[in-house]
């Protein structure tokens, strides 16, 4: 887990900072920090990828003050490198100090409130891209690809839009009471009036100092509530050949790109077990110490996204085949959420198990990790588990049960 943050003046509790969280502002929480961002200050402009850490740096640099709070940059970085990074520095930032457990105890009243904030979303306000024959076509497809060796890996997801007005708090207070040991995020996309929001369970990077630590997943299984299927299910995962390869494609990956940055990196031999709400992940957390102290978390982020946990292996044939199948734009969904400030220390989640909210509707997204031995009609059962993490916060999970398979 990721544990190098320890709040330094704790303002407020995360349960506080999550009560005073209102459409508009910016909320990050991680099992060890939360802040509430309130307010702008200056909005990073659109800049191709490769700029972006470099800019970032300037203008955090540009708005320290003495004696002042460091100022950071949060928000959120889209999947693909030709897309707009949403960052800003926000006027106002309230730390908060939370355990999981103080979130819990809480937020505990949350879980008996009816679903008053959203509005009767019924079967047919459900869109799916794409649908379940498209979907299982391409998995197909990318599988043949792996055949001629022209693919290692490649990670295939789908979509979902849901007509319904959703009151951003409330989702938000659900989220984060449901997955205490995740990222919760909700990040407001310029002036669109949308509002990028989600609990993802995958930390891409975290630093402090010279500390760094990355907890890449990849390899998963949907979680059942008989637990003695649930715990059958999790040894399985743990033994199963497919999945581990699928792990260490993302390891490899991910170690290969960080190691030139570390003086050290530690990287367990094999995978541990997460479990999150909805799913059991493969987890490998990965531990270093930075060569150079002046590499920012959002310089390091940037270097390791995207990795073949979202997009595939090798990178560019991965990239290109999403590109050619999938039927949507993944807009921020497997890209980045998180926060850096003027001392380079910072968090970025990878943006998953998220939608984007607008005043009538949300988009939803989920996806998984293709390589040889995967079998499209499992892969599409995990991106429903994995789509129940927000429709389970939307309260929505019957509706999708019921839904005829509705395309856009
Ligand atoms: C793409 C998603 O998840 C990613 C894919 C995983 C997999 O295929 O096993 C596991 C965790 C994430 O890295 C998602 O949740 O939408």
């Amino acid at each position: 887990m990721n544990d190098i943050f320890r709040v330094p003046t704790a303002a407020a509790s995360a349960a506080d900072l999550l009560g005073s969280y209102h459409g508009g502002d910016a909320f990050f929480s991680s099992p060890h920090q939360t802040l509430l961002a309130q307010g702008v200050a200056a909005t990073l402009p659109a800049l191709p990828v490769e700029a972006l850490a470099d800019a970032a740096r300037d203008l955090l640099a540009a708005h320290r003050r003495p004696g002042q709070p460091l100022p950071l940059l949060i928000g959120a970085i889209p999947f693909r490198s030709d897309a707009v990074a949403q960052l800003c520095i926000p006027a106002r930032v309230h730390y908060g100090s939370g355990s999981a457990a103080q979130l819990l105890d809480r937020m505990q009243p949350c879980v008996a409130t009816p679903a008053a904030d959203v509005a009767a979303a019924t079967a047919t306000d459900i869109r799916h891209q794409p649908g379940k024959q498209g979907y299982q076509a391409n998995v197909s497809q990318a599988l043949a690809l792996m055949q001629r060796g022209v693919l290692d890996k490649v990670v295939l997801s789908r979509s979902l839009r849901v007509a319904a007005q959703i009151d951003l708090p409330g989702l938000l207070q659900r989220l984060a009471q449901r997955n205490v040991l995740g990222y919760t995020f909700a990040v407001p996309l310029g002036d669109t009036q949308r509002t990028l929001i989600g609990a993802s369970p995958e930390l891409l990077l975290a630093r402090r100092g010279r500390h760094v630590v990355s907890n890449p997943l990849a390899g998963s299984i949907p979680r059942s509530a008989d637990p003695a299927e649930d715990q059958r299910r999790a040894r399985g995962l743990l033994q199963s050949a497919k999945d581990l390869h699928e792990h260490a494609v993302v390891i490899d990956a991910v170690a290969a790109a960080l190691r030139p940055f570390c003086s050290r990196l530690d990287v367990p031999a094999g995978p541990s077990l997460l479990a999150t709400p909805t799913m059991w992940h493969l987890s490998t957390e990965m531990r270093g110490e930075l060569a150079d102290p002046a590499t920012t978390s959002l310089q390091l982020a940037l270097a390791l996204h995207p990795t073949p946990a979202v997009c595939g292996h090798p990178t560019a044939a991965a990239r290109d085949f999403i590109a050619e199948v999938e039927g949507f734009d993944r807009r921020y969904f497997t890209g980045l959420t998180g926060w850096c400030d003027a001392d380079g220390d910072g968090e970025w989640a990878v943006t998953i198990r998220c939608a984007e909210v607008g005043a009538h509707d949300a988009t939803l997204y989920a996806g998984a990790g293709i390589v040889p031995g995967s079998e499209p009609a499992l892969e599409w059962r995990e991106t429903s588990a994995k789509l129940n993490t927000m429709l389970g916060a939307m309260q929505l999970e019957a509706a999708l049960a019921d839904t005829p398979e509705v395309q856009s």
